[in-house]
């Protein structure tokens, strides 16, 4: 089976993440993730998740950093997930897919039912709040 590389965003915002549901017409319904979305041919990855976070919700976002990869085999797909930190740069939020969001801090990563393939990242953005945080200060 082909593996199928998504991105996503972390976007940081006055000391929180962003998470979205996603909706019940959408693959995993009700399952959260960070927003994003598929790779198309021969695309550069921050340009898909730019791409993907206008459409999804309507703003512009700064990409910084990567983090570990996941890669997870659901049953009728495997996907590469490539997590990029960013910050919410412009625009005003609108759900164009997502059920909802929310803002999480770090002790509250785990509140909510992750996609599979996302909680190793889940647990890798935890791991590095604390030196992710002061970083994106500095830069914005
Ligand atoms: N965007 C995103 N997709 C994720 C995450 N975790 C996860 O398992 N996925 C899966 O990765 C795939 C990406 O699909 P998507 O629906 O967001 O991407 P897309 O908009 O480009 O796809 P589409 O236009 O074919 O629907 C889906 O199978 C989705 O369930 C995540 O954190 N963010």
């Amino acid at each position: 089976m082909k593996t199928i590389p998504v991105t996503c965003a972390i976007i940081f915002h006055q000391g929180k993440v962003l998470v979205a549901q996603r909706s019940l017409n959408m693959d995993l319904p009700g399952k959260w993730e960070f927003p994003g979305g598929k790779i198309e041919e021969s695309e550069d990855p921050k340009v898909c998740l730019s791409r993907e976070i206008k459409e999804e919700l309507s703003i512009e976002i700064e990409i910084f950093e990567t983090l570990k990869p996941s890669e997870f085999t659901y049953p009728t797909k495997t996907i590469r997930l490539i997590p990029f930190v960013a910050t919410w740069k412009s625009g005003e939020i609108d759900l164009l897919e997502h059920e909802q969001i929310v803002w999480l801090g770090e002790k509250e990563l785990f509140y909510v039912d992750w996609a599979e393939a996302d909680v190793p990242i889940v647990h890798d953005l935890q791991e590095k709040w604390v030196k992710l945080v002061p970083q994106i200060k500095t830069a914005t």
